[in-house]
Order: structure tokens, then sequence, then C-alpha cells
């Protein structure tokens, strides 16, 4: 049986619970579950803390985990990203008092607070700037005020936090971060992983493309499907009236609306677009 890490709580755990659902998984009914079998499908979760995940994955005591980049990176351990799975994305980030510090060079000889220390003494040593860093859990944007840092590093997503604190970023991001799927490092290829990657794979699609259907004059079909050249192919189809076809393809969600005046502009009609529920492809 397969054997997953979910994470139980905080930014990542509702999204990752919704993308498994996606992908045909059952899910826990209770927030107090922390194993669940799903025997149906032949795996099995384990919902634990976004951080410690992987750890679990590194000792290869799960065979895969959903985690964020900078917790995977800031925990050292022996787990390789596999594939980025498109939320829980934000920056990780330098921020100071507004206006008493300008670049990361100034940090030399500061304190810096932050709950991923791994990752930013890695960043500040490589650029040789020597300062001492401050490990809290969280709510890292009052260190400052409370006079145990000058500095600190921490998750960015709509700045709203830092703006509320009188905090400004500085310097380049540190990293940036989404949910990503990990595995042990060196893990081999097994048939019951492949379908869960596959499926997976076949949730991003289906998020990231529509279905568009539209009829067309056959002399402007190959300037419309030069628009909508889809994944594979476009399936062009006759039409019972004459001089017309009907074309289906695949086109990416966040194009549609554009795509679709270009078709309109090219004297197409009939354009649908329907969401894709599930795909392999
Ligand atoms: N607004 C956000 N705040 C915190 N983490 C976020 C946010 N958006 C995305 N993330 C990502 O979520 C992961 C952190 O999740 P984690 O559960 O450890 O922290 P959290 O959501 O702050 O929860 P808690 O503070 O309860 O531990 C990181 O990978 C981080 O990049
Ligand atoms: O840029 P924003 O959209 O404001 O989001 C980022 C903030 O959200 C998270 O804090 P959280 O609420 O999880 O509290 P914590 O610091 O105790 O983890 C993170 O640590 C930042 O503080
Ligand atoms: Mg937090």
């Amino acid at each position: 049986m397969l054997k997953i890490a979910v994470p139980n709580k905080g930014a990542l755990a509702e999204a990752a619970v919704a993308m498994l659902a996606e992908a045909g998984y059952h899910q826990r009914r209770s927030s107090r579950d922390l194993v669940i079998r799903d025997v149906d499908n032949d795996v099995e979760f384990f919902y634990l803390r976004p951080r410690d995940i992987a750890v679990y994955v590194g000792e290869g005591t799960l065979d895969v985990g959903i985690t964020g980049r900078d917790l995977l990176l800031d925990s050292g351990a022996d787990a390789d990203e596999v594939k980025g799975l498109g939320f829980g994305r934000s920056s990780f980030r330098f921020a100071v008092p507004a206006g008493t510090m300008s670049e990361v060079s100034d940090f030399d000889g500061r304190r810096i607070a932050t709950s991923y220390a791994t990752v930013v003494r890695a960043y500040l040593s490589e650029r040789g700037i020597d300062t001492h860093v401050v490990r809290l859990d969280g709510a890292v944007e009052s260190a400052i005020r409370l006079g145990v840092a000058d500095a600190i590093a921490d998750v960015v997503e709509t700045g709203s936090t830092l703006r509320q604190a009188g905090l400004e970023v500085i310097g380049d991001p540190i990293l940036e971060s989404e949910a990503v799927l990990i595995r042990p490092n060196n893990a081999n290829e097994t048939s019951a992983y492949d379908v869960f990657e596959r499926r997976l794979q076949g949730v991003l699609v289906a998020r990231a493309y529509v279905m568009m259907d539209y009829d067309i004059r056959t002399e402007h079909v190959e300037r419309a499907v030069a628009l909508t050249p889809g994944i594979e192919s476009p399936t062009v189809s006759p039409l019972h009236r004459e001089g017309w076809v009907a074309v289906r393809s695949m086109v990416r969600r966040d194009a549609a609306q554009k795509v679709m005046d270009e078709l309109w502009a090219l004297g197409a009609r009939g354009t649908l677009v329907t969401d894709i529920l599930a795909c392999r492809l």
C-alpha cells in the first residue's frame, strides 16, 4: 500500500485535501483522524504537520508527501521535489522596519528572526554575511518590536502582515515556494507511485485547461487551429452545413477569453468553453 503524507493543518492542508479528493481519493471525515486507508485505491494517508512531512519521507518511512518547497529545503531531509502542485504559493523574504536598512549586506553583525533557520543561514553564509539567526515558531513579525531581532525572514503571501507590522521587504526573494510533491532521494519507480503521480498530473492539467468547441468556415480552419493547437492536435469534424467544420481543442484556461476574441475575429461562431473534470494525457 502506497503511504502518502498530507498536511494536517496550516496554509497547505485544505488545498492538498481538495486536490487528493479531485484525484479520486477518499479523504478523512474528521480533523482528528491521523491515518486513513483508502482500500479501493490501495493507498494510505498520514495527516502530519507540514514541517514534519519531509522528515518522514526523507527517512523512507513514507513513500511520498505533499509539503511546501520552503519547508522541504529548511528540513535538510533526504527527499527530492518531484513536481510543483500549483497551490500554496508564497515568497520567502527579508523584511526590516521601514527605512532602517536597504540591502542584505546591512545585516552584517545583526540579529535575524525566522522560522526557517536552515534556509536563512545557508543564504547569508553563501554571501559571506555574518548574522545571528534567532529561530522562532511563528508570529515572527513581532520579533523586532519585541527587541529580539533587527530584521526578519518570513513567508510573504499578500504582504499585509508585514505592512501591519510596519515592515518592508528588502533584497531579492530568498526563494519562491509552492506546495510540492516529494519522494525519498533515489526512490525506485513503482507502479503504485506512478498511478498516484499520474492522477495528480491529471488534476493539474484539468485545472489549467478548458475544452473549447467552435464552428468555422473550412477556408479559415488552418488559421483557427494555429490559435488553438491543443496539446496533441485539435479534432476537426465535418458539419452538416456545407463549407463549415467543428473544431475541438484544449486551451489554457487563463488564455481562453483572449483566444475566443481572436477566433471570433476569424469568423468562428458557436464557441463553447467547458471545464475538464479529469484527464490522462
Ligand atoms: N499566507 C501564508 N502563510 C503561511 N504559509 C503559507 C502562506 N501561503 C503559503 N504558505 C506555505 O505554507 C507552508 C507553511 O505551512 P505551515 O502549516 O507550516 O504554516 P502556517 O500555515 O503558517 O501554519 P501554522 O502557523 O499554524 O503552523 C509553507 O510552505 C508556506 O510557503
Ligand atoms: O503576506 P501575508 O498574506 O500577510 O501572509 C504571510 C503571513 O502569514 C503567515 O503567518 P500565520 O498567520 O500562519 O502565523 P504564524 O506567523 O504564527 O505562522 C506567515 O508566517 C506570515 O506571517
Ligand atoms: Mg504560520
